[in-house]
């Protein structure tokens, strides 16, 4: 398993207000392949995101990532392991507004000390198709456009997962069909393991496995889905 979450509980507050946002959950997130998460709206899935990349911490329980226990690191160990170990592609793009797509592609490799190979950076960015436009600022690029510059850099990094946090929230479904095919051609051509919490069943029938979540619970799990399958058992959470 490329991550994996044992008893892991998140509660925030206490006395009467607290709320449990993961009750005892207990999953394998396996290697190469991209696993959804996904259930109504405030039933867990950003905290189960954040836990199991080491970004948030569990109240309780563990959280491996590679065999390793994150929930016994500092601060400032996450830190690095988050750098050298895993990427990010979230919602709102999250690019740094005064660099450009190769610097930005660049980034992760220069945080982490390294030096910044360029001709990684320009096949990587070519990967994701935009050659053409590496020295652009990302207010010149497309919504679309951004987020691909984003998922080129979690992945020039060649990390262990990505985690990705509505990926497809912002952009029009053309720019979404761009930005799920490239993440899912990353796991079928490089072995990429990918994490993604998404509200849409479309962006869901792109993954391998769906794990629905029901008020800080996994509830079921559907291998191989359609946006069809997924809807329905969706309304079918929605309603109980
Ligand atoms: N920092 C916080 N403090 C208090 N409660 C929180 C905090 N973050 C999340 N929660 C609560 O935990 C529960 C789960 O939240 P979470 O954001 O993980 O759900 P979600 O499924 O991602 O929701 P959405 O689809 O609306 O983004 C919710 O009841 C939410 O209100």
């Amino acid at each position: 398993m490329a991550v994996a979450l044992t008893e892991v509980w998140r509660r925030y507050g206490d006395g009467p207000g607290a709320v449990a946002a993961l009750r005892g959950v207990t999953v394998g997130l396996p290697r190469g392949r991209l696993t959804c998460v996904m259930g109504p709206s405030g039933s867990g899935k950003s905290t189960l995101l954040q836990c199991a990349a080491g970004l948030d911490r569990p109240t309780s329980g563990s959280v491996r990532i590679g065999g390793v226990e994150l929930t016994a690191r500092s601060e400032e160990e996450l830190t690095v392991l988050r750098r050298e170990r895993l990427g990010f592609v979230f919602q709102a793009f999250n690019l740094v507004p005064f660099l450009t797509a190769e610097q930005n592609v660049g980034l992760p490799l220069k945080l982490s000390g390294a030096r910044v190979d360029r001709a990684r950076v320009r096949s990587t960015l070519a990967s994701v198709g935009l050659s053409d436009r590496a020295g652009h600022r990302p207010s010149e690029l497309s919504g679309g456009q951004q987020q691909r510059v984003a998922i080129a850099r979690a992945l020039v990094t060649t990390p262990e997962v990505v985690f990705a946090d509505e990926p497809t929230g912002a952009l029009d479904t053309g720019s979404a069909r761009e930005v799920l095919t490239l993440l899912r051609h990353s796991v079928d051509t490089l072995g990429q393991t990918v994490v993604m919490v998404t509200h849409d069943p479309v962006a869901a029938s792109y993954s391998d496995t769906v794990l629905f979540l029901s008020d800080g619970f996994i509830v079921d799990a559907l291998d191989g889905p359609t946006a069809d399958t997924v809807a329905a058992r969706m309304t079918r959470l929605e309603r109980s």
